[in-house]
Formats: structure tokens, sequence, C-alpha cells
């Protein structure tokens, strides 16, 4: 199997692809940003990719959501948690108190703010593909005085396992406004079979609403919330083609096969003018959903038989 993921080597994207393959089965296919990871997959340059889609810091990916909102379809088969912190590493010879240009990826930048301005104050951001394209001019540029002053920066934002990985110099480790950052990676591949329901399930979706109906966006929550299916992500995205056009990207808890969700989507189906279905997957923390009396797939089935009943004149 072929594995596109935001590289160059030791990302936090390669932890997370790690945790799926390890580069004794598979082929690793290192990308420079998150398109290019997707784009691999739909043009059958990769069989999967591994893209972050949401972290404790910033919310949902925008690169990614929005990568997999349009194009041609693809589905979410599995998602990895991987914790973050950072170290921050200098070219050879400086010391933390003359750092000036730290190079970060814009994620990383905005999970250590708080610890920059205490420590680094009036340091500035240069923006960096990845975690660990920084690391890899490091250490391009070695010893070599030349070198290193073309750089742009003279420290960087990298993840723990990159310092090994490049031979870089820590100057600060457990860099981190929150110890318990953690960032969600999604593997994605073309549709084909949906992953089994292990009963702790997330389905992912993006959808549109009606124009110029008031309530719309209410209208499209209650087709979750009276089925009793719990959201533990919705973000709008702009569709783009004008303003004030904006298309939902959910995540859900439960599986399409479940009967609720089943229900949900024939709801949304019906109300919304566009539903992408972009996967059901198993939970990486094994959260089981709570279910809501009258609710459970046992009651839509049996609602259903009585419906039936009803139908043919034979019930009550
Ligand atoms: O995988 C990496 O190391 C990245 O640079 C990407 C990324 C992201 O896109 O959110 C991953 C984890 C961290 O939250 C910061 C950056």
């Amino acid at each position: 199997m072929r594995y596109a993921y935001l590289g160059p080597a030791g990302t936090f994207t390669e932890e997370a692809l790690r945790q799926v393959a390890s580069p004794d089965d598979a082929v690793y296919l290192p990308q420079t940003d998150v398109g290019s990871a997707i784009a691999a997959v739909r043009s059958g340059e990769a069989d999967r990719a591994v893209v972050a889609i949401e972290s404790t810091a910033e919310g949902g990916v925008t690169a990614t959501l929005d990568s997999l909102a349009t194009g041609a379809p693809l589905v979410l088969l599995r998602e990895v948690l991987v914790p973050v912190q950072f170290t921050l590493v200098g070219a050879p010879g400086t010391r933390l108190a003359d750092v000036r240009r730290i190079a970060a990826h814009p994620h990383a930048w905005v999970q250590c703010r708080r610890w920059l301005a205490a420590h680094l104050p009036g340091a500035v951001h240069v923006p960096a593909t990845s975690n660990t394209a920084p690391a890899a001019l490091l250490a391009e540029a070695g010893d070599d005085a030349a070198a290193l002053r073309a750089l742009a920066f003279d420290a960087a934002l990298v993840p723990p396992a990159a310092v090994g990985t490049y031979g870089l110099e820590p100057l600060a480790e457990r860099v981190a406004d929150n110890p318990s950052a953690l960032t969600r990676f999604v593997v994605v591949g073309p549709p084909g079979d949906v992953p089994a329901p292990t009963g702790a399930d997330k389905t992912t979706l993006v959808v549109h609403l009606p124009d110029n109906e008031a309530g719309a966006l209410l209208a499209m929550l209650e087709q979750f919330a009276v089925r009793g299916v719990n959201l533990s992500r919705i973000e709008s995205r702009p569709i783009g083609d004008a303003l004030g056009r904006y298309s939902f990207s959910i995540d859900a808890e439960g599986h399409v096969t479940d009967e609720r969700m089943g229900e949900v989507l024939m709801g949304l189906h019906r109300r919304c003018p566009y539903v992408r279905f972009l996967g059901s997957y198993p939970r990486a923390d094994a959260v089981a959903p709570s279910v809501h009396v009258g609710t459970s797939d046992a009651d839509f089935v049996e609602a259903r038989a009585w419906l039936d009943r009803l139908r043919t004149g034979d019930g009550t």
C-alpha cells in the first residue's frame, strides 16, 4: 500500500502514519502539503493519504476540509490521534536568548503562542510548509556559516522525534501552551467498502443548505437532534462562488449502518441541496455514543414494523 502524507520525514503526520502501517510493509510518499497528499490518491499515485483534520488548538484543518469537500469523491477510513508538543531547535551554536526568527508550521505557531510570548517576546514567525521542512534545511546547512545565514530563520519548532532524525540541537523541550494538545489525523482512500461498524464510530459529512431559507441551519441540525445523533464537530467553510454561501463540515457520532444515522442521512438528502458522505469509521478513542430513549436500532426497526402493520391494516 502506498501512503501519501505531509513530509519531509519526522512530521506528526508521519507519526500518525506509523500507527497505521509500518514503513517495512508500506511505501511512504512524503508530500509538500495536504492538498498534494489528497491529490495523490485522486490521481492513483497513492492508495491512501494520511492528513491532519482537527486539532485541539485550531479546530478543523481547513486545507484538509476544503480538499475533501470538492473534487472526485474520497472517504475517510480510519482516524488516529497524536499528542503534540514541540522542541525548539537552533542553528549550531545558537543560544535561546539570541533567537529572533522562528520557522514553524502555522498550526505549530498557534499551539506555542503563549510559550513564545513568555520566553521569546518579539520573536518573528517564519511560516513553514510542515513541522519538519525547516529541520531538513537546518540539517542540510550543517555548520556551514554561509548556508545558515542564507536561511530566513535561526530556530524552528519541530516534533521531538525530528531532533534525532535530523541531528539537531534542542534549545527548549516540551514547548506547548496546552500539554494535552492532540491532533486528529485521518486515513483517506477512494470510495469502496465502508469500514464495519464497531459501536463507537464517526460519520463525516459535507452539507449545503437551501438558499435564502430562514431557519435552514436549524432545520438541518434538527435532522440530527430528533434522532439522537450527537455531533463532535461542525464548521462552516465558504463554498467560494458567492459571498454568504457556506458549506458545513460535520462529524457525527455513529455509523452509516446505524438506523438513526440512516434516518438522518435520508432527512438531509430530502431537505438539503447537497450532501457528501465522507465515510463512517471507528473512533480512535473508542467512546460509544449514549443512545437516547427511542433512538436505538431496535426502536427504529420496531417502529417501522408497526407502520407496516398499520399500512397493511393488520395491526394497532
Ligand atoms: O504533521 C505535521 O508535523 C505538520 O506539520 C502538520 C500539522 C497540522 O497540519 O496540524 C500537524 C500537527 C500539528 O498540529 C501541527 C501541524
